[in-house]
């Protein structure tokens, strides 16, 4: 599929698709960066840089994005959100007006929607010949084809909201039928947002739980550790700061450094010292059991958000 320079259809533009506009833009005007030289690496298959010149990158660039919403109250507020750069429309006339006009559509609506979005007159002939990828978490490539044509092609993937600031996590999956060059295109797109990676469809429920669902998991965290610098005396302000930043620094040192996360809580507990004092209180509580159980429930539920409701 020819994927010169497109423009960018985000069909349901709430959280996922500003974070992902906002990102995109900002990759474009180089306002933030994604962390350089990383020890455990990004995309694992196709990527943007493999064996592409930086003028064929620069083709697989968006000209421009449309963002489409249900309500006329969310399109005013998305245009101020989003300024000019990014055309603003809505209702059912709008999806179709939007999937027409662009090259690529993000479908970034809500699973329970997705259907009924795909099906609405108008626009399966809009999509002919056009790459869709969905973030919509538990609906399969398989559903995704029986909404739209043959001539249509699907990926599938899961994103986070830190793609907002280009710190993201997703993993995206491919048909069977899925070209290099829209998957060379949708790998570039999200690897400026944050990591990429390639991943076979029967892992992306687990990946919603952990990487979708995970800046939720990961703030109340946070809080939670804050909460205890609060109970200590600390002031908020500074306790939050010292949580996201201790967070952010232990993630970056296995990222970075490739270390097992077990060598680096060894490296910081002292025999006797205040740290194991602290973990064991973590393990009374049992901390791990209940984080990997919160993953295993997520992921359950994820892989019914595509069913239609009973
Ligand atoms: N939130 C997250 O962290 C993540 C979410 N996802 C997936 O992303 C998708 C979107 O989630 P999120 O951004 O949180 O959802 P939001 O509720 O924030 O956004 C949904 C958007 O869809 C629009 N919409 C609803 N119906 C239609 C329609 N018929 N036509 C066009 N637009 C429509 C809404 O417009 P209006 O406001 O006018 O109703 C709204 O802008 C979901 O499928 C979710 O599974 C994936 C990864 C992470
Ligand atoms: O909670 C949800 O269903 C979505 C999918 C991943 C993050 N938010």
């Amino acid at each position: 599929m020819p994927l010169n320079k497109p423009t960018i259809c985000v069909l349901g533009c709430g959280t996922m698709g500003i974070a992902i506009i906002r990102g995109t833009l900002d990759s474009i005007t180089g306002s933030t960066s994604v962390q350089s030289s990383p020890k455990i690496p990004h995309a694992t298959a196709v990527t943007s840089t493999t064996g592409e010149s930086e003028e064929a990158e620069d083709l697989l660039r968006p000209a421009g994005f449309i963002a489409c919403v249900s309500h006329q109250e969310s399109a005013a507020k998305l245009k101020k959100t989003l300024g000019d750069q990014v055309k603003v429309l809505h209702g059912t006339a709008g999806n179709v007006q939007g999937v027409n006009e662009a090259d690529v559509i993000l479908l970034c609506t809500k699973p329970q929607v997705a259907k009924a979005v795909l099906s609405a007159p108008g626009i399966q002939e809009a999509l002919t010949d056009k790459l869709l990828v969905s973030i919509c978490a538990g609906v399969t490539i398989e559903q995704l084809q029986s909404w739209t044509t043959p001539t249509t092609t699907v990926i599938r993937a899961m994103p986070n909201t830190p793609c907002k600031i280009r710190e993201g996590m997703t993993v995206l999956s491919c048909g069977p039928n899925t070209d290099a060059q829209s998957m060379s295109f949708t790998s570039n797109i999200f690897s400026t947002l944050g990591r990429c990676r390639i991943l076979d469809e029967k892992h992306l429920d687990a990946v919603t739980a952990l990487a979708g669902s995970g800046p939720a998991f990961a703030c109340v965290m946070l809080e939670a550790l804050a909460d205890g610098g609060v109970m200590m005396g600390l002031p908020r302000d500074v306790a939050t700061e010292l949580a996201a930043q201790v967070l952010q620094g232990a993630a970056r040192m296995v990222l970075t450094t490739g270390a097992h996360p077990a060598a680096i809580k060894d490296s910081v507990t002292t025999p006797g010292g205040c740290t194991i004092a602290g973990l064991l209180t973590m393990e009374d509580g049992k901390i791990r059991s209940t984080l990997a159980r919160t993953i295993q429930e997520a992921t359950t539920v994820a892989s019914t958000l595509g069913r239609d409701k009973k």
